[in-house]
């Protein structure tokens, strides 16, 4: 399997948001549907078609969670606690706070910022579990200050009883209890509208596969969605420089994700493309993943040789990659050209890995280019705002007429009566 070579022109690019077949459609919208009428049911029978599951209980009893620890390794549960903490310690610095400004009339404006009051988050776990997406998942809303916090994951195998200890773990060390074993479209449909086991939910947020993605879109509205963040890819700018075995193992690293996920290279350089071809070859071999990981770089996968540098920056802008790695030699002198990307790697040791993982931005990003006008996930997807107006006697008086005259500019004599009653009444 060798990926392809070809020039920028000639790239399509698959995974667009409003990718998914019309099959997918109509499956999730079916499922969206059937679970707010028929809630538990409903999710009994789609856990049982879909993950082969046969759930009683969708919560999961904290005599669970706590003896989920006894099935996890102590190192593992170390590296956790310190990429939480990198975590937590970058997203405190997102921290917004409420403002007023008081106005020498006696008048007063501001805006109140609030945490939401219940957010429901979805982790990811059908062919991997991902406990790192707990942590990126639910510190920012901890740090907002949402108090309550549900937490969706796929049943699985590979914890008794059918849920995984990693995941646990990572919530419980988050001091997270409500943790529900559904996923899936399903999972999304639970939290937004209800079911007699799952309380609705203000918002979702949180990555997943394609029927997680649609279903995310189906609910908006009843409830708030953060922005897509669907199958992950991956786009590595790299020049003559760059070590293709590196370029190689950063693409596969994303690749492994789905066979939706999307790989791809842009350089000005027909030497590095081949050598970038053949290194991915020889490094699938031994890809435990190599299935999902050689139907992704078939499918969605490209090498695309640009004439210049300058094409490459504008190829990547166009693609609006959820991750970039710049792997050229003066990394920060490309950094001002670039428009469109979830979370840029700069340099050689800015491996992807470390941003899905440890340093502490959030890995919840922007995916199938939407990073043209989506952001990662943040604490202000978890905050809200309220106007504050406080106007005084003098303020009105002054401002008065100016409103009149635009109430009437739109015909709407109410909203200007509604003024002038007080200019009379009260002689303004
Ligand atoms: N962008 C990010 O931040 C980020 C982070 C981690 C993972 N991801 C992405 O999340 C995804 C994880 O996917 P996954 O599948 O492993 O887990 P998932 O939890 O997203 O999806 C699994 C669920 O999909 C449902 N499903 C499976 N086949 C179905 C079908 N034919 N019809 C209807 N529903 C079906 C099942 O109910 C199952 O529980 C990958 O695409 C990965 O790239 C993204
Ligand atoms: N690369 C994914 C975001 O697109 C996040 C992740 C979690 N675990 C490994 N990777
Ligand atoms: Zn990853």
């Amino acid at each position: 399997m060798a990926v392809r070579i070809m020039k920028p022109a000639a790239y399509k690019q698959e995974q667009q948001l409003d990718y998914g077949t019309e099959a997918q459609h109509d499956a999730v919208k079916q499922i969206v549907a059937a679970v707010a009428e028929q809630g538990d049911e409903a999710l009994r029978q789609y856990t049982k078609q879909f993950d082969r599951m046969e759930i009683r209980d969708f919560r999961v009893e904290e005599t669970v969670i706590q003896a989920a620890y006894s099935d996890v390794d102590k190192v593992f549960l170390e590296a956790l606690r310190r990429a939480a903490d990198r975590i937590r310690s970058f997203h405190e610095k997102q921290k917004r706070l409420s403002w007023h400004d008081s106005q020498p009339d006696g008048s007063m404006l501001g805006q109140l910022i609030r945490p939401l009051k219940r957010v429901g988050l979805y982790v990811p776990g059908g062919t991997a579990a991902y406990p790192s997406s707990v942590l990126m998942n639910v510190i920012p809303a901890q740090v907002a200050g949402v108090k309550e916090i549900a937490l969706a994951t796929p049943p699985s195998t590979a914890g008794e009883p059918g849920i995984n200890p990693y995941i646990l773990v990572a919530a419980a060390e988050l001091g997270i209890q409500e943790i529900y074993r559904v996923g899936g479209a399903q999972a999304i449909a639970a939290m937004a509208y209800g079911t007699e086991s799952i309380p609705a939910v203000d918002k979702i947020c949180g990555p997943g596969n394609i029927y997680v993605a649609l279903a995310k879109r189906y609910v908006y509205g009843k409830v708030d969605i953060d922005s897509i963040a669907g199958p992950s890819d991956i786009t590595v700018l790299a020049d003559e420089h760059a070590d293709p075995s590196y370029v190689a193992a950063d693409l596969l690293s994303q690749a492994e994700h789905d066979a939706l996920a999307q790989a791809v290279l842009v350089t000005a350089s027909p030497k590095l493309a081949e050598q970038v071809q053949q290194e991915i070859e020889r490094q699938l071999e031994s890809l435990p993943r190599k299935e999902i990981a050689a139907r992704s770089l078939a499918d969605n996968g490209a090498i695309i040789v640009a004439d210049s540098l300058d094409e490459c920056v504008d190829t990547v802008n166009r693609i609006a990659p959820e991750h970039l790695e710049l792997l050229v030699e003066e990394p920060f002198a490309l950094l001002g050209r670039i428009e469109n990307a979830g979370a840029i790697f700069l340099g050689p040791y800015s491996s992807e890995p470390v941003g899905d993982y440890y340093a502490g931005p959030n890995h919840i990003l922007p995916t199938g280019g939407t990073a043209r006008y989506a952001s990662p996930l943040n604490v202000d997807d978890f905050l809200k705002k309220t106007s504050l107006i406080y106007y005084s006697k003098a303020a009105l008086a002054e401002a008065g007429p100016d409103i009149m005259t635009l109430a009437r500019g739109e015909g709407l004599e109410g909203h200007a009566r509604a003024i002038a009653i007080r200019l009379e009444k009260e002689g303004m």
